[in-house]
């Protein structure tokens, strides 16, 4: 729908039915109907969803389902698929899907051979991959390739560094890989450190590239390449990928050893493109094409599933739910998984850069809180540190919980420990204990308040058979989509990230400041001036 979506019939519905519901406790709804539990979950490819330890009802379910589709996502779905410039402060179309189309799909946009491209694109990854995997790729040196650094940021470093982490286990051809992002010397001294330049391919990953961070980091690395190897070992050490053929070009990398992407992919959306080299390089081809057949599997039941059995539909609208109902401000992401211990951070991206706006796709503001606050730990580490707040605390903080089945490699039952804290911690922050029952455990009075577990917080668990490539594609498609239908509820493009934008801009008018032998006499404002002083005087330079 055009314009403000809280003026609509279906967001008056939901503001009446949330004064009914949210004075009810978990306890009670489950009370009234214990076969909720059974009833109110979903299957998607091999993503089981529990959601029944939400405060919703299938009366809220049904009103979220209402304003979905006031809000125009079946016709937003198919624009997205279809090619559509959905992407409208950019005017582009918006078609990650298109990174994980079939073969013989067929998509045509602005007079582009969509899927076409991208296949000849993901056949010269897997002949890359294999020539290195294989040792048919050498060094100047003549030895083959033991370690790949992924030089990038945001977009073009948390998708492959946390697909990597998440998908270690099968990296099975003894090429580990390494990333690097920050433009923090400590963060590249860190990644060279222990490696040998003769065995190091550096894949310098950037869609624009003209990134600071990113060009910075990869001079870096090549003159570190250079000292050791001389100019002639650049060809053998470096690759790119990028959507800039032009600046790949100007920065020494041949055009041969360019892997390409389009302007129809976001940043954030990119790693199961070519931005994924370096994860291909590290699992294989194969395997990276079992993810993307995982992420296929969630997309064709994002297009085709009725909003009610929608796995995406069904999470985004609780999340708006919470964010604009109940007034939460955050949701955590808690998997029971070591290997997905990047996950949170690659969704903070994903979600915040995406739906973190103001004004609709219009120009005009929003009128309600939009963009979740993402954030969370690896389980059980969580529940040792801030699970306190979550279970005793005075803020409502929705959480999805994310477990496997099988570990890859199970040692003395501990995997079914680790799954046992999930379930346990889901129980508790749904239905909590009351002071009657702490009481009724012999504790004194005085504690009592203490020890009681208010519950009522609610939860989502994800369960899948095992962290696979399949299963990793299935999970970051379903929060891709869930983004995606937020973004169309609040009316934003949850394509662009313009608010990035200004800090970059000023931190390069800046760098002379600090750099200067004369002390500068202009400043963006009165308190970064007291603060470019203290640094100087710091670093020993004139003020
Ligand atoms: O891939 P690049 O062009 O180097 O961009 C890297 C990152 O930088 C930007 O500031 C954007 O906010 C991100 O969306 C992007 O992923």
């Amino acid at each position: 729908m055009n314009g403000d979506i809280t003026q609509s019939q279906e967001w008056a519905e939901l503001a009446k039915h949330h004064d009914e519901l949210a004075g009810k406790h978990l306890r009670e709804l489950f009370a009234e109907d214990p076969g909720r539990a059974g009833r109110m979950t979903l299957t998607a490819g091999d993503l089981h969803l529990d959601y029944a330890k939400h405060r919703a009802t299938e009366e809220t379910i049904d009103l979220l389902v209402a304003l979905a589709e006031r809000a125009g996502l079946r016709e937003r779905v198919s624009a997205m698929f279809g090619g559509e410039h959905i992407n409208v402060s950019e005017d582009r179309a918006v078609l990650h899907v298109a990174l994980r189309m079939r073969e013989n799909a067929e998509l045509v946009v602005d007079g582009q051979d969509v899927v076409g491209d991208v296949h000849a694109v993901l056949d010269r990854m897997s002949a890359f991959s294999d020539r290195v995997r294989s040792k048919e790729w050498r060094g100047a040196t003549g030895q083959p390739i033991s370690t790949v650094v992924n030089i990038g940021i945001g977009g073009s470093d948390l998708g492959p560094a946390m697909a990597y982490e998440a998908l270690r286990d099968y990296a099975d051809a003894g090429i580990e890989a390494r990333f690097v992002s920050n433009i923090d010397p400590a963060d590249i001294t860190g990644t060279l450190a222990g490696l040998d330049p003769a065995t190091t391919l550096f894949v310098v990953s950037s869609k624009t590239f003209t990134t600071l961070e990113t060009l910075t980091n990869a001079r870096v690395a090549r003159s570190w390449l250079v000292a050791a190897l001389g100019e002639d070992a650049v060809s053998r050490h470096f690759v790119a990928v990028s959507t800039n053929a032009e600046k790949v070009a100007e920065f020494g990398i041949d055009p041969e050893n360019m892997f390409g992407f389009w302007d129809w992919v976001g940043g954030r959306y990119s790693y199961d493109g070519a931005i994924g080299l370096s994860l291909m390089i590290a699992i294989g081809p194969e395997r990276f094409r079992e993810m993307l057949s995982g992420f296929r599997e969630m997309d064709q039941h994002f297009r085709t599933a009725p909003f009610k059995a929608n796995m995406p539909v069904i999470m985004a609208m609780l999340g708006i739910w919470y964010t604009d109902f109940f007034g939460a401000e955050t949701r955590a992401v808690l998997p029971y998984s070591q290997r997905l211990h990047r996950f949170p951070a690659y969704l903070q991206q994903l979600t915040m850069e995406s739906n973190g706006k103001s004004v609709r796709a219009d120009g005009s503001p929003v009128t309600v809180a939009t963009g979740e606050i993402f954030w969370g730990e690896p389980g059980t580490n969580g529940q040792h540190a801030f699970y306190q707040l979550l279970h005793q605390g005075t803020r409502l903080v929705p959480a999805d919980f994310i477990g496997f089945a099988e570990p890859y490699e199970d040692r003395e039952g501990m995997h079914d420990l680790l799954t046992a804290n999930l379930l346990a911690q889901t129980s508790a922050l749904a239905f909590g204990r009351t002071a009657e029952e702490i009481a009724g455990e012999g504790t004194p009075a005085e504690i009592v308040p203490h020890k009681v577990m208010p519950g009522n917080r609610p939860t989502s668990t994800i369960l899948a058979p095992k962290l696979t490539p399949s299963t990793l594609g299935q999970l970051v498609a379903l929060y891709e989509h869930i983004v995606f239908v937020e973004g169309t509820v609040w009316g934003v493009d949850s394509f662009d990230q313009w608010g990035v934008e200004l800090g970059k801009k000023m931190a390069l008018d800046l760098a002379p400041a600090l750099t200067s032998d004369e002390p500068p006499t202009s400043f963006p404002d009165a308190s970064t001036e007291e603060l470019v002083k203290k640094y100087r005087e710091l670093r020993g330079r004139r003020v």
